[in-house]
């Protein structure tokens, strides 16, 4: 039993593509943390599935799993490398897709086959959307929350952009205590779903620089939610106009957004390589089972 694979990535952030449409495989969390492993298994920020669509009124389900082995709601980055995946592996001729995922439709728009425009739909606010424990919800939303953590007190914009999100503005990324406060916010208790938390230093009103902690994998080299989610509480704010360059490590990502309307990503896509692998070459029994 092989299953063939295509190694991608969008500005550094890595996937391991995998057609479920034609082919078969289990998507046990053990296995996935398995392949994620960059010495053991092939490596990768995040497993993409493609899976044939449940609703008549889209072109494809995305699933998405974190190297952690957790199923999440949504990858920006992804989206562009499955809309050019999906073509590559003449799934579908269509230049726009409809792409269910655990969050909502999302569409794609392939303009060649390396740059890819998405509609990435509306932000959310309200803390219950994130999800972000409030004590009392105010009427009146505000733009950040304080909230404690390594001893101190920090400021959150908070974004659901599928997923969640948490955004800190910091003077210089290169400074930024993304590995040490990445992840205790991460997994900070008012988080129930933990979080993704983005660094975000204004450079002027149309550039921002951004490093990402990712949930379920650690600081990556982009984030295209996390692009999203920077450059909207910085519109939120008035501190950015309505298009906004994102740099992050890998790469930089274009974000449109006005208030009260989808948001607008374009970047690029790449195919590093495509293989074939055994699930049970990473299957490891359970301990009761071990000789
Ligand atoms: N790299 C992604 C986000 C992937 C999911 C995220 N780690 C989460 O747990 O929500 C992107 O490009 O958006």
């Amino acid at each position: 039993m092989r299953i063939q694979f295509s190694k991608m990535h969008g500005l550094g952030n890595d996937f391991m593509v995998i057609d479920l449409v034609t082919q078969r495989m289990p998507l046990h969390p053990e296995l996935i943390r398995r392949l994620a492993h960059r010495n053991f298994g092939i490596g990768f920020d995040q497993m993409l599935i493609v899976e044939a669509p449940e609703r008549p009124d889209v072109d494809f389900k995305y699933r998405i799993f974190n190297a952690d082995g957790s199923e999440v709601e949504q990858c920006g980055n992804g989206v562009r490398c499955f809309a050019r995946f999906v073509h590559e592996r003449h799934l579908t001729k269509k230049a726009k897709i409809r792409v269910e995922t655990k969050s909502g439709v999302v569409e794609p728009e392939i303009n060649n086959q390396a740059w890819v425009r998405v509609n990435m739909g509306e932000p959310r606010f309200l803390p219950d959307d994130i999800p972000f424990k409030v004590e009392e919800q105010s009427p009146q939303l505000p733009d950040s929350y304080p909230v404690e953590a390594l001893g101190q007190t920090v400021e959150l914009d908070v974004v659901n952009m599928g997923n969640p999100h948490a955004v800190l503005l910091v003077d210089d990324i290169h400074t930024a205590p993304v590995d040490t406060l990445g992840p205790v916010l991460e997994s900070h208790v008012r988080f129930p779903q933990r979080v993704n938390v983005g660094f975000m230093q204004i450079v002027n009103r149309g550039e921002v620089r951004l490093r990402v902690f990712e949930r379920g994998v650690g600081e990556t080299l982009a984030c295209g939610t996390g692009a999203c989610a920077a450059a909207v509480s910085g519109i939120r704010r008035g501190l950015l106009d309505p298009e906004v360059r994102v740099y992050l490590a890998g790469g930089p990502l274009l974000i449109q957004w006005q208030p009260n309307d989808v948001v607008w990503m374009t970047g690029p896509t790449a195919t590093t390589f495509e293989g074939t692998f055994n699930p049970y070459d990473f299957y490891v029994p359970e301990q009761n089972e071990e000789q």
